[in-house]
């Protein structure tokens, strides 16, 4: 059965050859026969569908499962495929083709084509994200999933809410440690902070909207989930990259089963003086991960393990991502928790959320991370237990120790 092209018919018998057949060796007749067949397929319709059955099921499911994540990083990530040959970069985002967006790997039989290509665009996959957390704890991961009008809207709400009178402020209360509203405190004049905790749901973030605005306010709320719920999005990346680089995705489902957020929403007003102001001295999180981002206004730092101060540039589509205490133990030390503090400067207020992952249920440290090089540091713990231990801990040095150990070290 033969259809004219001409006519646009697409599924054409003749066209379908089957090159997986077993018996498809030179010299038998199958050989010959599937030789006239491309021969003529190829001089009538210059195209045939091959059926060729060495790509499994199994492989083209993971393929295509990975070319979609690959399509869904930032658009700046995907734009880092540039080439010198036309059409063989990154291609997309055009106004004349809207649907369109493609990606090229030049050489991709050889193996260090492909790994070029992946580090490119994984670069937080890549060994050096990880050789950052590794030696400092923390590292600046890129992520454009804000837009700039949502961005834009994200601090407006911050300023709105904080322009709240405290007595509306002081409902945001929480019994967990750190979880509610924390004003101006005499230790720390310039820091104001609220929590949602469970900000992915969003009945949590109406309850808290409805809390501070019992008029309603769907505006704030929808950013607020909408925000955490594009940052959760990272610290899920994140986890799922950390635990394919240590070879233990296999336990990556449970663990993000486990995973529960707080939103911390921020503002650090102008300092009085000229001086540099401590406005949250230097600690550690009590967190997994701590996902930072902020208004234009430096402030973060960051120590690294020769005690070196780094200051945090911040930019649109950097997040700060700070390893907390309960990593350092789940990971038997090998991440260790970054130890971090704002300093204000200058007349500019900052306005900041930090996200912050928790753990359910008890932590342990997985079997394949302990060995003789890396015997057991910690036993199992209970996090919620471990705020509580920090919380009601008399030891005036306990910000600059490390509480694991005194909590649940071996
Ligand atoms: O404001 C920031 O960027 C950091 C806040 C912080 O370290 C914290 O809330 O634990
Ligand atoms: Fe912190």
């Amino acid at each position: 059965m033969v259809l004219d092209l001409n006519t646009g018919a697409t599924l054409v018998q003749d066209r379908i050859i089957d090159l997986s057949n077993e018996g498809l060796k030179p010299g038998t007749n199958t050989w010959m026969s599937t030789c006239q067949e491309i021969r003529l397929a190829m001089e009538e319709f210059g195209c045939f569908e091959g059926i060729y059955s060495k790509v499994s099921v199994e492989l083209h499911n993971q393929f295509f499962g990975r070319t979609e994540e690959l399509f869904d990083l930032p658009t700046e990530i995907k734009m880092k495929n540039t080439s010198t040959k036309p059409y063989f970069d990154y291609f997309g985002q055009y106004s004349f083709l809207p649907l369109y967006e493609s990606l090229g790997i030049d050489n991709p039989t050889t193996l260090e084509s492909t790994q070029s290509f992946t580090n490119l665009m994984w670069s937080f996959g890549n060994d050096r994200f990880w050789v950052a957390l590794e030696e400092c704890g923390s590292f600046v991961a890129v992520y454009d999933k804000l837009s700039v009008d949502f961005r834009k809207k994200v601090f407006d709400a911050l300023e709105e809410l904080f322009d709240l009178p405290v007595e509306t402020k002081m409902k945001n209360v929480n019994p967990k440690p750190a979880h509610g509203y924390m004003g101006k405190i005499s230790v720390l004049p310039l820091h104001e902070g609220m929590g949602i905790e469970y900000p992915t749901n969003i009945e949590e973030c109406e309850n808290f909207t409805k809390l501070m605005w019992p008029q309603g306010n769907d505006r704030f709320c929808e950013i607020a989930h909408t925000y955490s719920n594009i940052v959760a999005e990272l610290q899920q990346l994140v986890m799922r990259l950390l635990f394919e680089s240590y070879g233990i995705e296999k336990h990556y489902e449970n663990h993000k089963e486990s995973t529960t957020y707080l939103l911390r929403l921020l503002k650090y007003s102008k300092s009085q003086t000229d001086r540099t102001n401590v406005a949250f001295k230097g600690h550690t999180d009590k967190s997994l991960v701590s996902i930072l981002h902020s208004n234009h206004v430096k402030g973060l730092e960051l120590r690294t393990k020769d005690g070196e101060w780094l200051q945090f540039e911040p930019s649109p589509t950097s997040f700060v991502v700070i390893a907390g205490d309960a990593v350092m133990a789940w990971s038997n030390e090998r991440i260790p928790s970054c130890y971090h503090r704002v300093n204000m400067e200058g007349e500019k207020v900052r306005y900041a959320l930090g996200m912050f992952a928790f753990l359910n249920g008890m932590i342990q440290t997985p079997e394949e991370l302990i060995d003789d090089e890396h015997p057991l540091q910690y036993k199992p713990f209970d996090h919620q237990g471990l705020l509580q231990f920090y919380q009601s801990s008399t030891d005036p040095g306990k910000g600059d120790r490390n509480i694991m150990k005194v909590y649940c070290g071996v």
